[in-house]
């Protein structure tokens, strides 16, 4: 008799790891116990790694680098990485198997009402194969571009990515970008064809672009479903497989780098670690390369998928590391740890992300300014690609000029103050930043999307490179290619630098004052000048001259009643359908 695979702790070296598309068939019997750490016997097999008393003994020297793998889930977005993720985390028995687990790493709220990734999760998984521990860090990172700060972050305490695409819609923008990030980063790419059980899935044709675009051969792609846990079980087997464990030196002196972290308001700053060299325990004093101040750590552990202190960590492995770190500057993603007294060279740190959208952001109630600024500054430890500037608005007070990486992100940061800091604030109209020749000609041809190149994915689908001013695509382009092609057509982008344009400052005046926040940078066009004299056909020439006296009265009336003090409730109602627009 045979059944189908559920969860197992023996590892399926009988199985071929690439797999077609059919679901995976394993011979009954008894499944290999687990002997990770001083595990009883009597618990459940099943039960063991998600159990609390393994957790509390949990030692980490028991894993030697080479049994370490650390590797990220990469994909465009929807294509299923959160959902591998749970099935991931419920065959390694790190969470328990039940039919709730749906995108357990994502932990936000907004995450869940949206049902996206904003943030990469980091978890440590527990896996037994042919008699060795094994132990695999796993990142799930987002796949909306507005995101991609997060995914080449996550790249740098990895050795392989785990490459995501969708069984139906094959490779799309974000499958390509990613690729080549993990590509550019020298690691190994497994490719894995999900949602292999829908109707329209056609494994082949996505094997066969994988092959074209990324000249990956065919038989290396991984055919599953995430959400059935169909053929799951190889992907495990490819991670120990195809992923290299870490180059790292433990007898070195201690050098992490610090590649995410968050503010918790009792425990301060809590940083995600990811150990190159060295070992660091609970209780050490270490000193961080960026500030040079030195600190006892507190708790070292590993994320599993919540926080599990462990009491030490050692190079190749990833976890937390908490050092009563209180102000929010004290801990820079980027930042190299070393102990206090064997400094070390640092790690290069990470390239700065390059904001794409700007707009003002205020209290709603100018009382409420500190508190929305250290709101602001613990979520920008949490997501270092915000940039921060201090800016002020006579209609709106102090606030701050923030830089997204595009609309989608602005907006989630937006809701994550609301949601996890209770703030209220005032967004403005989102601008993209321009360089500003004044000159009096109007000779300049404004510029429009200019084609780059075409390249045949396969028969169905074509990769179009265009140059845009950055204005045309930040705003709705992205809904509109979707409603356009129906759904169909993705997009990414890149900076492209500053070019020569057709542009105008559009100011609105109320009063006579120009208002700062209402401020908008147009294509140049005509003033529009309402024609009075439309339905005046030949004739007599006072009657025109009459209207045309009319209209210049009702302009001084309207300068007239121009003079009025705005709400601020009317303004705001003015910024948002600004920003809606
Ligand atoms: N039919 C089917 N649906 C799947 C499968 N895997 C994931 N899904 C569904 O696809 C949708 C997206 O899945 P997620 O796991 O959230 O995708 P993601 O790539 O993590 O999404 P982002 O993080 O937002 O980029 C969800 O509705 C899942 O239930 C699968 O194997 N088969």
């Amino acid at each position: 008799m045979w059944t189908l695979v559920g969860r197992g702790w023996g590892c399926a070296r009988a199985l071929a790891p690439r797999a077609t598309g059919a679901a995976l068939l394993v011979a009954p019997g008894p499944r290999s116990a687990p002997t990770l750490g001083a595990a009883p016997e009597s618990w459940a097999t099943d039960r063991l790694y998600s159990s609390a008393e393994f957790k509390e003994k949990l030692d980490m020297s028991r894993f030697p680098v080479e049994n370490i793998r650390n590797f990220s889930i990469v994909a465009h977005v929807d294509h299923g990485k959160s959902t591998l993720a749970d099935r991931l985390l419920e065959l390694t028995g790190t969470i328990d198997k039940t039919k709730n687990n749906k995108q357990v790493l994502d932990k936000l709220q907004v995450e869940r009402e949206r049902g996206i990734t904003v943030k990469a999760q980091t978890a440590s998984l527990f896996y037994n194969c042919e008699g060795k521990q094994y132990l695999l860090n796993l990142i799930d990172t987002p796949g909306h571009v507005d995101f991609s700060y997060e995914v080449s972050r996550s790249l740098s305490a990895c050795q392989g990515v785990l490459l995501v695409v969708d069984a139906n819609e094959g490779i799309q923008a974000q499958t390509v970008a990613n690729f080549f990030l993990a590509f550019e980063a020298q690691l190994s790419v497994i490719p894995v064809i999900n949602k292999i059980d829908l109707k329209n899935a056609d494994p082949e044709r996505v094997e066969n672009q994988i092959e074209k675009v990324f000249d990956i051969p065919s038989d290396e792609c991984i055919k599953i479903s995430a959400k059935l846990g169909t053929n799951v079980e190889s992907v495990l087997q490819a991670i120990i497989e195809r992923i290299p464990p870490p180059k790292v030196h433990r007898k070195n002196p201690l050098r992490a780098l610090v590649f995410d972290s968050t503010f918790d308001q009792y425990r301060g700053v809590i940083a995600n670690v990811a150990l190159f060299d060295g070992v660091v325990s609970k209780g050490d004093k270490i000193v961080s390369a960026h500030t040079q101040k030195t600190y006892e750590v507190n708790e070292v552990g590993v994320l599993n998928p919540n926080e599990q202190p462990t009491h030490k960590l050692y190079a190749g492995q990833v976890g937390y590391l908490i050092a009563g770190m209180k102000d929010v500057t004290e801990a820079q993603i980027g930042d190299t740890l070393c102990l206090h007294k064997q400094p070390v060279e640092p790690l290069p740190g990470f390239k700065s992300a390059k904001p794409m959208v700007f707009a003002g952001m205020y209290p709603l109630d100018q009382s409420e300014y500190n508190n929305l600024k250290s709101a602001i500054e613990k979520l920008t430890l949490n997501d270092s690609s915000v940039t921060v500037h201090r800016d002020s608005s006579l209609a709106l007070g102090a606030g701050w000029r923030l830089g997204f990486l595009g609309l989608l992100h602005m907006e989630v940061f937006n809701q994550r103050l609301e949601q996890e800091y209770n703030a209220s604030v005032i967004l403005t109209t989102p601008t993209v930043p321009y360089k500003a020749v004044l000159s009096s000609s109007k000779l300049i041809k404004a510029r429009r999307a200019v084609q780059k190149n075409m390249i045949f994915i396969d028969q169905n689908r074509v990769m179009l490179k265009y140059l845009f001013p950055l204005n045309e695509i930040v705003v709705d382009f992205y809904d509109s290619l979707k409603s356009l092609s129906s759904g169909y057509a993705s997009f990414d982008y890149e900076d492209a630098g500053y070019q020569t344009a057709e542009l105008v400052k559009m100011d609105i005046l109320l009063n006579g004052n120009t208002v700062e926040e209402l401020v908008t940078v147009v294509h140049n066009v005509k003033a529009y000048r309402k024609n009075v004299l439309a339905k005046c056909y030949g004739g007599d020439i006072t009657r025109k001259m009459k209207l045309l006296k009319r209209q210049a009265e009702g302009k001084k009336k309207l300068r007239k009643i121009g003079n009025v003090e705005v709400p601020k409730d009317a303004f705001i109602k003015v910024l948002k359908t600004q920003s809606s627009k």
